[in-house]
């Protein structure tokens, strides 16, 4: 079992600093030369994959796109300058 917070956080500090220093070679750096507009496109492309994967019942598939999802939002917030601890704040505040 991994810890959620610690991968999330991670990535996060990775894709930020891929924002930073745009190493060749790097697809995250590559959204990031491509722009918000990009950037939002596939966190669009990849929530309707995650539908279609959930809709499959093919609970490896699920799980797979849903990751994809999150790595994309991940980067959305990053370009935005939001992030995930500010989620967590809002999501925090609903809790019943
Ligand atoms: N978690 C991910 C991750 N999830 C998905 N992807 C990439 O997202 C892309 C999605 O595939 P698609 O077919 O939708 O897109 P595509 O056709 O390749 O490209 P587009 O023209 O549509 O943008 C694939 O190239 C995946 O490799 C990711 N790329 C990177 N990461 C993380 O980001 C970090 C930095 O990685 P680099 O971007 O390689 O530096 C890594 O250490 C990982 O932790």
């Amino acid at each position: 079992m991994n810890d959620f917070g610690t991968v999330i956080s991670e990535l996060y500090r990775i894709v930020k600093e891929r924002k930073e220093k745009l190493p060749e070679g790097s697809y995250t750096a590559k959204l990031f030369k491509k722009g918000e507009d990009k950037i939002l496109q596939k966190v669009g492309e990849e929530a309707v994959e995650v539908i279609l994967a959930f809709k499959s019942k093919d609970k490896e598939h699920a799980i797979y796109e849903t990751a994809d999802l999150l790595y994309h939002l991940t980067v959305a917030l990053v370009n935005s300058g939001i992030t995930w601890e500010e989620v967590g704040e809002e999501l925090k505040k609903r809790m019943k």
